[in-house]
């Protein structure tokens, strides 16, 4: 049996949520301590403990799965990864199996199941207890520093995105397993580097922005053509990071109340994505919006103002005390409010540029698994004069698996290209001259 236990893990689909709650408890136990005079606490816990002891049964604490309809309960997922790691030889049945994207076994008490806990004295007793398809459970929560190793291992990511807009301010979320990763993206490798070493300090500065008194966020835009990784970047933020995304459509928010209630929706230690901002005139440069949309306001109603967005990313967040990180992604930057783009907002901004020699051996060893080739003179030449997206080049390179093949392939692509660009440089050249 010893051995058995050792091999049950918590719940890895649940990990993240008692991350969240775990840390939670202790931000409450923070304010609980500086707020409230130790006298009063003293008092608080003695009546709270008389009741257990005068009155077994007084206080019962139902944990149902959802939350009043409205979501899942983060707390019965808190207690559900709690109470696996709690599972012993009196717990005759147990609930066992294995995910695709898990590690381990997980485990989880069965309906009708029970573990006897002892909390700061006061035992207590917790029910699985199974109602018409709902699960709900008997609870405490604590703080156990051990299983949250373990939960930042076993988490897989989330990408949430809104529920649909008639369904309130909600988000839904899947499973996030995009494969990115700053190893497989292809781009400078001083930027990349760059934006790495951003990363670890920001993570690293927790107490540094307590005390200057700064929220503890940080902005990035990525701005380039398309095809050129701006989404892959950001997944390869979230894997390095072990973040979850809020992928954020603008165009869904109606009003500045809905675009706040979304924002304070998200959790912490995750990344807001808003992509193509560009392209909501809310926070495009109000003197080069398109007269057009300036002569016919009606025709463009403005559904929330820039400075929500911009007092929801500055002020809201302050208060959650943990890491966030906001990115915006556009393919022109130029139309963008420039309060939006000041330091403090968008700390980095990073040019995701076409495909540099450098990229493209990234991608060769991606694809093909090669470091060399006969044909890479060649093609470095014809990269290094031609505008081409790495989404294009991985194009041709998935062509074959065999290098020559798709080597062939892509400097095929790359003199196409190459004359395409000539023809039409040639004809501006004519239009300039007539
Ligand atoms: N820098 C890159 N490194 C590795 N792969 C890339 C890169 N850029 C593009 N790709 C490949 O091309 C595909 C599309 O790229 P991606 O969606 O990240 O570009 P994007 O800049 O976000 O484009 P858009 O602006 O259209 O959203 C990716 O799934 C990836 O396979």
């Amino acid at each position: 049996m010893e051995q058995y236990l050792k091999l049950i893990p918590s719940n890895a689909s649940l990990l993240s949520a008692y991350s969240s709650i775990s840390t939670s408890w202790v931000l409450f136990k923070t304010a609980y301590n500086q707020v409230i005079p130790k006298q009063l606490q003293d008092y608080a816990v003695s009546k709270f403990k008389s009741c257990f002891y005068h009155n077994p049964s007084f206080a019962t604490f139902i944990i149902e799965d959802m939350w009043c309809g409205l979501g899942r309960n983060q707390l019965y997922d808190a207690a559900r990864a709690y109470l696996s790691t709690k599972i012993g030889p009196e717990n005759r049945k147990i609930k066992i199996g294995k995910l695709e994207q898990h590690k381990n076994v997980s485990a989880a008490i069965v309906g009708g199941g029970k573990i006897v806990d002892v909390f700061q004295d006061i035992t207590i007793t917790w029910w699985c207890v199974q109602e018409e398809g709902t699960t709900r459970t008997n609870t405490k929560i604590s703080k156990a520093t051990d299983n949250l190793a373990l939960i930042q291992k076993e988490k897989v990511l989330k990408l949430y995105t809104r529920l649909d807009k008639y369904e309130g301010e909600r988000w839904k979320s899947v499973d996030f397993r995009h494969p990115a990763t700053f190893d497989t993206l292809a781009m400078n490798l001083e930027l990349k580097k760059a934006i790495i070493d951003d990363l670890d300090r920001f993570l690293a500065r927790k107490d540094f922005y307590k005390r200057v008194g700064k929220a503890w966020k940080r902005g990035y835009l990525l701005y380039g053509p398309p095809g050129t990784g701006k989404s892959s970047l950001i997944a390869a933020m979230a894997n390095y990071l072990n973040f979850d995304i809020y992928d954020l459509e603008l165009s869904s928010v109606f009003s500045n109340v809905e675009l706040r209630r979304l924002l304070l929706n998200t959790t912490n230690r995750s990344i807001l994505v808003v992509e193509d901002i560009d392209c909501h005139s809310e926070v495009r440069d109000r003197s080069k919006i398109m007269k057009e949309e300036q002569l016919n306001p009606k025709k463009y109603p403005k559904a929330f103002t820039l400075s929500t967005l911009l007092n929801c990313i500055d002020g809201l967040w302050s208060s959650s005390g943990e890491a966030r990180i906001i990115v915006f992604t556009t393919n022109h930057k130029e139309v963008l409010d420039p309060a939006l783009l000041r330091p403090g907002r968008m700390d980095m901004h990073i040019h995701m540029s076409y495909c540099t020699t450098q990229g493209f051996r990234v991608l060769a060893l991606n694809y093909l698994g090669i470091h060399d080739h006969k044909l890479y003179q060649e093609i470095d030449g014809l990269v290094e004069s031609t505008k081409v997206t790495p989404a294009s080049l991985a194009e041709e390179l998935m062509k074959s698996d065999d290098a020559d093949v798709a080597l062939g392939e892509v400097v095929n692509f790359l003199k196409r290209k190459k004359r395409e660009e000539d023809q039409i440089e040639e004809e501006s050249k004519r239009q300039r001259t007539v």
